[in-house]
């Protein structure tokens, strides 16, 4: 039988040590604050927002929504996100139906304040190791390791999804971490047998149910991004639920990472407010 490894008390953790880290901002008269950006009414966003909004709550991190209804003012919304410096961080949700202006949106949002990861200046400091917040799903993945005592170094770790948001993000972080990573995706022949050779596994190729039981092995820690509504209104993961039935570690959906990626985008919130210099 697998293992469950919980989101729930990494998160809590983390907001133990964040509601400290505000308190003390406050005594220096620094509210941190984060913006979150929603253009329309994806259910995935809503549900983000919802529990970033409670997670925000606990930590002691004051919350400014702004919906749009369409992306016309999102440039004009940036800029004065960018040049508000009550606001600490940035989250604008996506996928936006118009990609050209959530590309736009990416390049206007000042790195400091992105704290979802989002930026090409983000993105380049995850890639040369030179600041810059990570995605906050990939970051969360590295919090539940360390949480649960996985040392990803000298570990042999499959990411299965090579999207910029989860995927990528994640190999370079476990890289870093010195884990010898396999980045699978569309193109990739043999994902089973990649799968099984590794110690560590994270599944994020958006695709419910990928990862069949032949893709494990006894004794592997797996990280299920994905976060699907099922057919009878449950959520599902990328990793089939017989996976359940294995001996792995394995993270359940929901209440895995899902639950963790709001304590990130706290915690890099907290961390844009305490890069401020009064
Ligand atoms: N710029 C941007 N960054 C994102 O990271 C981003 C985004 N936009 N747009 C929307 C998607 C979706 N997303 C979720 C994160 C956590 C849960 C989550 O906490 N799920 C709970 C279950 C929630 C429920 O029960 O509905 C769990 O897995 O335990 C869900 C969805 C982040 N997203």
């Amino acid at each position: 039988m697998a293992e469950f490894l919980p989101g729930a008390p990494v998160a809590e953790r983390l907001t133990q040590d964040l509601k400290a880290r505000s308190d003390a901002l406050r005594q220096r008269g620094v509210v941190p604050t984060l913006a979150i950006i929603r253009v329309g009414r994806d259910p995935g966003g809503l549900a983000y927002e919802k529990g970033a909004a409670s997670r925000c709550a606990k930590c002691g991190i004051d919350l400014r929504r702004i919906p749009l209804d369409d992306a016309a003012s999102l440039p004009e919304v940036i800029r004065s996100v960018n040049d508000d410096p009550a606001i600490h961080g940035c989250l604008l949700l996506r996928p936006l139906a118009d990609k050209a202006a959530e590309e736009a949106a990416g390049r206007l949002l000042s790195p400091d304040k992105d704290v979802d990861g989002m930026t090409p200046g983000s993105l380049a400091g995850l890639l040369t190791g030179r600041g810059g917040f990570a995605p906050c799903t990939a970051q969360a993945c590295l919090e539940l390791l360390d949480y649960y005592g996985v040392d990803p170094a000298g570990r042999r770790a499959v990411v299965i999804g090579r999207s910029l948001v989860v995927g990528q993000p994640a190999a370079l972080l476990l890289q870093r971490r010195n884990a010898t990573v396999t980045v699978c995706h569309t193109g990739t022949r043999h994902i089973p047998a990649l799968s099984r050779d590794a110690d560590i596994v994270i599944a994020a190729a958006g695709r419910p149910g990928l990862i069949t039981v032949d893709c494990l092995r006894p004794g592997q820690t797996v990280l299920d991004v994905g976060v699907h509504p099922g057919p009878d209104g449950t959520l599902c993961g990328d990793v089939a639920a017989e996976a359940a039935g294995l001996d792995v570690a394995l993270t359940p959906v929901p209440g895995g990472v899902g639950s963790v990626t709001s304590a990130v985008l706290c915690k890099h919130t907290i961390q844009a407010a305490e890069n401020t210099r009064l």
